[in-house]
């Protein structure tokens, strides 16, 4: 699968994101999305492959684009035999977020990255567009941490695993009244407490690397993006656990549908018969190849946003795949016209 795609898709990322950083700082989080997401559609739709949107930007009929189920890819026409080789015609899922962080980018702030996650057909949770409690903890801690212990327990064998004392550790928490006590928990535990607006992907990624000075994301996020920064982890063999959050009382924003026992009902006709199931890496990204890849739109832990000057822009990436075990860091100057200086600092 790699061969095929695994620098194209680079691309797919890079154009989302240049589309998206166009409209940094402009008020329009809507605007940004959408030219993100019609750019990203249309530099995948020129890959020779077979894929199907997993996880997108939500069901067909109030997603227009890169929706749930859609097939991208040249191989997904009817005459493809004519066209595309044997490999190029197996089926795979792809799980996207064309923005992440439409909040960051049209405010300017931090942390906001185009990004998608690609498996073999199955190899991605088809997650609901449900909450997910999460946590992502460095290589060193995975296997060792655990959701189910408290985040007093967890900073601690974060500090043992790191060799740091857990004063000397920083948690990436989402700014939401549903965090209060645990915020007040890691603060009492010793920890520091980052809080973001927006943009949970970044976090959990920044955990994956040594020298980003995140050392955990805890807390409730949404479950797609969930998927996305597990099969990343994955890739990275960090820490990721996420548990599925029915219960609109925990989330407090209302925004989870209408109660507790529909959601339950809900899971429940999508197969999921254990809503409390904790699941790690490898199950919500459960897959023999996965890659992940990721371009940033304003620049944040480990990507420079996109930074324009006259007749192009310049991009920085990260690919990471388990077939070939790297993560690739990719710094690419885009010429749109011929410009008249290509501006390297
Ligand atoms: O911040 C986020 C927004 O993502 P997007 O809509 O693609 O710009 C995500 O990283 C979060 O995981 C998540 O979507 C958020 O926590 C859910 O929203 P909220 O109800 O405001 O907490
Ligand atoms: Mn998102
Ligand atoms: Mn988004």
């Amino acid at each position: 699968m790699e061969n095929t795609i695994g620098l194209e898709i680079i691309e797919v990322v890079e154009q989302a994101a240049i589309a998206s950083a166009k409209w940094m700082g402009k008020g329009e989080k809507n605007i940004a999305d959408q030219v993100a997401v019609e750019a990203m559609r249309e530099r995948m739709n020129k890959i020779q492959m077979r894929g199907r949107i997993v996880i997108g930007e939500g069901e067909r009929d109030d997603a227009p684009m890169l929706y749930i189920g859609e097939e991208v890819g040249i191989c997904t026409r009817e005459d493809a035999k004519n066209f595309c080789k044997p490999d190029e015609l197996v089926e795979i899922d792809i799980a996207v977020d064309p923005c992440e962080g439409t909040n960051l980018v049209a405010y300017g702030q931090p942390g906001s990255m185009a990004v998608l996650a690609i498996s073999e057909k199955g190899g991605l949770f088809a997650a609901p567009d449900f909450y997910m409690k999460k946590l992502a903890a460095p290589p060193a801690a995975k296997g060792k941490v655990d959701i189910n212990k408290s985040a007093t327990e967890n900073l601690k064998i974060i500090s043992e695993c790191l060799g740091r004392s857990i004063e000397e550790l920083v948690v990436i928490v989402m700014k939401r009244e549903r965090h209060n006590d645990l915020i007040k928990e890691i603060r009492e535990a010793g920890a520091r407490v980052q809080l973001i607006s927006d943009g949970d992907v970044g976090a959990a990624l920044s955990c994956g690397f040594s020298g980003t000075n995140v050392h955990a994301l805890m807390g409730i996020g949404a479950a797609p993006e969930g998927v996305i920064s597990a099969a990343a982890m994955r890739a990275l063999g960090g820490h990721f656990q996420g548990q599925l959050i029915y219960d609109p009382a925990v989330v407090k924003t209302g925004l989870i549908g209408e109660s507790k026992e529909a959601n339950i009902d809900r899971l429940t006709s999508m197969g999921i018969t254990d809503p409390d199931k904790v699941y790690d890496a490898h199950e919500l990204a459960s897959g023999e190849t996965v890659l992940f890849a990721a371009c940033g739109i304003t620049s944040g832990n480990l990507m420079q946003g996109v930074r324009f000057f006259h007749g192009g822009a310049r991009t920085q990436s990260l690919v990471i795949s388990t077939q070939s075990k790297t993560a690739r860091f990719v710094d690419t100057i885009h010429m749109a016209e011929q410009p008249k200086v290509i501006q390297l600092h």
